[in-house]
């Protein structure tokens, strides 16, 4: 069975939150949107809004899905919502650093591969 993997497009102020992750060494460096690997038995949204607390000491409530499955590899896929943040300020807990990106700015960090055909989706839908 696929691994799951649930990413947060966290929007506030009509800014997409991007994320660089501090590793494994081959992912380190690369911008991705806050979130993880889904737990057994946990749902997808329930592991999002985990993994934003955890990752970035916020509380989110998602909102709309940003297409389907995104295949990142032939064992693992990626699913994605869009999220407002309903509690806290980000930090990067486990993350090197984070960046708000404007409408203007959503192609400003080197997105992991994985992450580029849901910012093209973003980008042509709009982040408002
Ligand atoms: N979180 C996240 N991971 C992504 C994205 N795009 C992408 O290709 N990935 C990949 C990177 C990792 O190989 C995998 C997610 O693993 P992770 O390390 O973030 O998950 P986790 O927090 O549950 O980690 P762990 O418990 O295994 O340490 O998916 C994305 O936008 N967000």
């Amino acid at each position: 069975m696929d691994l799951v993997v649930v990413g947060a497009a966290i929007i506030s102020d009509g800014r997409l939150l991007s994320a660089q992750r501090a590793e494994p060494p081959h992912l380190a460096g690369g911008w991705e949107l806050p979130g993880g690997k889904v737990d057994p038995g946990e749902s997808d949204e329930d592991a999002l809004v985990r993994e934003c607390h955890e990752e970035l000491g916020i509380k989110i409530r998602l909102d709309r899905r940003i297409g389907g499955d995104w295949r990142l590899s032939e064992r693992s896929l990626l699913r994605v919502w869009t999220a407002v943040i309903v509690a806290g300020e980000p930090r990067a807990l486990e993350h090197l650093a984070l960046r708000w990106l404007g409408p203007d700015e959503l192609y400003d960090v080197d997105w992991l591969p994985g992450d580029r055909p849901v910012i093209d989706i973003l980008a042509e839908t709009g982040i408002t």
